[in-house]
């Protein structure tokens, strides 16, 4: 049948009319949003309250969290940066509020999962894992971490700090000079290796990366890039959750990094490696406790290799960096290692931990430049939450922002200077907040690697500070200044060194 032309002016209208009437409903439900919503007694800029657009582009150009940190200077500290978005500063309250462990009964605010991606194949490590799963796994993997197994790690965590002061004694001609940045990289690589596969991938010996840890530094920046475009919106999520990733050719290079990994879970798990490692203590409980599926062994040794490497190198360069801008704290700190250890063969797990300097200088380099600075993303429960005495609706996006909280004139005197001695009850520091502080996050979720964490920290800049001094390149004088993108894109940081006599 013919569609009767005078019919279609009036169509025409009809459907322009229902467009004209979206429009103006989106329009009025954003700015109610904004001005009227239960959000809007949260103080922020209100384009940022209106649309994930300003911060997403600060996130896809690395300068969130420093975008942040000014926000909050101005705002205070809670503050709207997304149209369902909170970012808070408040210190030890606001991380009890948001990650710390539930009475019975309460509900957990959950990881966001925009930006907590599971494999599309395969199942999540620990990170990702649901609650119940989570426990479960946690369980198991914790063996591996406890006092005990830590200890008996203790030989391979001295031969690692031995070889790493080895490989720069090639160089400690106080002429050359050496990129620490990469000599930490390479050793907690290594390291985490020997752990999660009694197998080294032998990038100290050469001071260069293997392909595969180069393809994980490359694609840091890129995965935060597109988890902008994931959460902008469900269109550019569905185009890139369903197409992009799914497309044949991404699907095979992820399948090629991923065979790195589960090759050597396999060649790990066929045999029993000379030295206990992390396995040693997981497959010895795993069976009683309901166990570990194979494509949870692989998994979880993925994510040790990320989240065990990276973040430690990133504290030791951080450290190294802001001893070498601030002379009178490395002197201390050189004074301190020097007289409590003759060689490195004194050097012990326990000893080192009772260096109160070296604890509080590893404690301020995270305060100023934590491994990981920026927010890491809860979403509220059903019902909703209360943080910081303000009622947050539920199926909101909250966060302590690692950087912007560990600036906070509110917190700490002098906020941006480096003082070891405000963890040391300096009366000049006093008054900080040193709880504010939680570089490995807190609760269930908090990092299981944080003692091992602190073991590898010390061991390895007693190693480095026992028989060199150090002194900046000045290619480096201003290495903080790093963009962010999820991690920070950290420069090579250069330094001469000169040996010293033991
Ligand atoms: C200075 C070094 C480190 C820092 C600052 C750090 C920080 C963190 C943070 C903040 C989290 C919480 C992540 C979240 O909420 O999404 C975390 C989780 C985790 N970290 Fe670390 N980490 C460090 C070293 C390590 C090491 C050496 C390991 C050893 C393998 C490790 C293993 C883990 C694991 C397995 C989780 C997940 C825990 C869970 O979900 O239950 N981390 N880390």
């Amino acid at each position: 049948m013919a569609w009767p032309l005078t019919a279609i002016p009036d169509t025409v209208s009809l459907w322009s009319g229902l467009a004209v009437l979206c429009a103006l409903y989106l329009i009025g439900r954003s700015i109610y949003d904004v001005f009227l919503g239960p959000l809007s007694k949260f103080p922020g800029p209100p384009l940022w309250a209106l649309t994930h657009i300003p911060r997403l582009v600060a996130q896809a150009a690395g300068v969130e969290s420093q975008v942040h940190a000014k926000l909050h200077r101005q705002y205070g500290n809670v503050v709207r940066v997304g149209p369902r978005e909170l970012s808070f500063t408040n210190g030890a309250q606001a991380w009890r509020e948001i990650y710390g462990f539930r009475k019975h009964g309460q509900i957990q605010p959950g990881k966001d999962k925009i930006f907590y991606v599971n494999p599309s194949e395969g199942v999540p490590s620990i990170l990702g894992a649901s609650d119940v799963n989570h426990a479960r796994v946690r369980r198991i993997l914790a063996h591996a971490f406890s006092d005990k197994a830590l200890k008996d790690q203790e030989p391979l965590l001295r031969r690692w700090m031995s070889l790493m002061s080895s490989k720069l004694g090639e160089h400690a001609n106080g002429v050359d000079r050496v990129d620490i940045m990469k000599i930490y990289n390479c050793t907690t690589f290594d390291v985490m290796g020997e752990l999660t596969f009694s197998e080294s991938l032998g990038m100290l010996q050469d001071s260069k990366y293997s392909p595969w840890v180069e393809t994980i530094f490359r694609s840091i920046k890129t995965a935060t890039q597109f988890r902008s475009l994931r959460q902008f919106h469900a269109v550019t999520r569905f185009i890139l959750d369903e197409i992009l990733f799914k497309s044949k050719s991404a699907q095979l290079q992820l399948r090629e990094h991923q065979r790195y990994t589960s090759d050597r879970v396999n060649r790990r798990l066929e045999r029993e490696p000379d030295h206990p490692d992390f396995w040693t203590k997981i497959l010895a409980k795993h069976e009683e406790e309901g166990g570990l599926t194979l494509e949870e062994h692989y998994s979880n040794a993925s994510l040790f290799m990320m989240a065990g490497t990276e973040t430690t190198a990133t504290a030791l360069s951080g450290t190294t960096y802001h001893l070498l801008r601030n002379p009178e704290c490395l002197k201390k700190l050189t004074e301190e290692i020097r007289s409590a250890f003759d060689g490195l063969d004194d050097v012990t797990l326990d000893k080192a931990a009772r260096l109160r300097y070296v604890h509080a200088v590893l404690q301020e380099a995270m305060r100023l430049y934590p491994p990981l600075p920026i927010a890491l993303p809860r979403t509220t429960p059903v019902g909703g939450s209360t943080i910081c005495g303000e009622y947050v609706p539920a199926n909101v996006t909250v966060g302590v922002n690692h950087f912007a909280t560990y600036r906070m004139e509110q917190h700490f005197k002098n906020p941006t200077e480096f003082h070891p001695e405000r963890w040391l009850s300096d009366p000049e520091y006093l008054h900080d907040h040193l709880d504010a502080v939680e570089p490995f996050s807190i609760g269930p979720r908090n990092c299981l690697g944080k003692n091992l964490a602190w073991h590898e920290m010390r061991l390895l800049l007693v190693g480095v500070l026992l028989h060199f001094d150090l002194q900046l390149d000045e290619a480096s004088e201003h290495w903080d200044d790093q963009k962010v993108y999820t991690l920070w894109e950290k420069r090579p940081l250069w330094c001469t060194l000169k040996a010293v006599k033991s």
